[in-house]
């Protein structure tokens, strides 16, 4: 794959929960090494983009694909094997398992084809040197935004290309929220690719090089390219109403 080939190329992605259709026809890429933000209001659809790209709600396209992977007909294991990592919107954090423990679910070996380092125990805890302090402690036992770094590092130890995050700072303390902001950033100097849910683009602002904004299960913006982000004109091209630019 050269780098200017998309590493996530998703074409007229459409969504359901049984009869009822949540995303209508989305398109959007994401290349190696980008951060790319998905901002939008509660029920605009992103979690479900997510859940869609991993393969836990039905769903159709024209493309869907990983590296050229077709994504449309796999489980969602064998996506994640891949190279997709997911970090869900509750975490899903074993609450009577210690953190040593919910990161031993995590671990996958890296892809052989995979340039990104090895995500060791010693590298996630150097990324949330809190969580060493507390690898022996039970999940139920976590702060909210403990559980949350835990639940990046178990998706890191799973050595993704493409790691998706589910609204990474709702409903963490600002102090959290900036850790995990500059977590992210080493993340993406690292050369991971991320893409970001969020309500607004505040953490996205700091860190994402483009960013689409979802409203009712449609893409209606799409913000700067890579080398023209800032963070005002990252916001201002995804202010409610602003016309696409796709
Ligand atoms: N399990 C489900 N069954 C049926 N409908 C669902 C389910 N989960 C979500 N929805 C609906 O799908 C739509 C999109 O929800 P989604 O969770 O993707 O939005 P979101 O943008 O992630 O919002 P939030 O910020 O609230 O998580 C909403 O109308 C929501 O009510």
């Amino acid at each position: 794959m050269s780098a200017t080939t998309p590493l996530l190329q998703i074409e007229g992605l459409n969504a359901w929960y049984g009869e009822a259709q949540i995303l209508f026809g989305l398109t959007l890429h994401i290349a190696p090494g980008e951060a790319v933000a998905l901002v939008g209001r509660n029920g605009a659809g992103k979690s479900t983009t997510m859940k869609a790209i991993i393969g836990l709600v039905r769903r159709q396209a024209r493309r869907l694909t990983l590296g050229g992977a077709d994504l449309l007909a796999l489980p969602t294991h064998a996506i994640a094997r891949l190279g997709v990592g997911y970090v869900p919107e509750d975490r899903h954090i074993f609450a009577d398992l210690t953190v040593l423990e919910n990161l031993d679910l995590g671990r996958r070996q890296r892809p052989a084809d995979m340039t990104l380092p090895d995500w060791t125990t010693d590298a996630v805890f150097d990324l949330f040197p809190q969580l060493a302090d507390m690898r022996g402690r039970l999940g139920g036992q976590m702060s909210g935004g403990e559980q949350q770094m835990l639940a990046v590092a178990r998706a890191l130890v799973g050595n993704p290309s493409l790691l998706l995050l589910d609204e990474p700072s709702e409903g963490v303390a600002p102090i959290v929220v900036e850790q995990m902001t500059r977590a992210l950033a080493r993340l993406k100097a690292g050369g991971l690719s991320l893409l970001i849910s969020e309500q607004s683009s505040d953490l996205c602002a700091a860190i994402c090089d483009r960013a689409y904004r979802i409203e009712q299960g449609e893409l209606r913006a799409h913000g700067p390219r890579t080398g023209q982000a800032s963070e005002t004109s990252l916001k201002a091209a995804l202010a409610p109403g602003n016309a696409p630019t796709r």
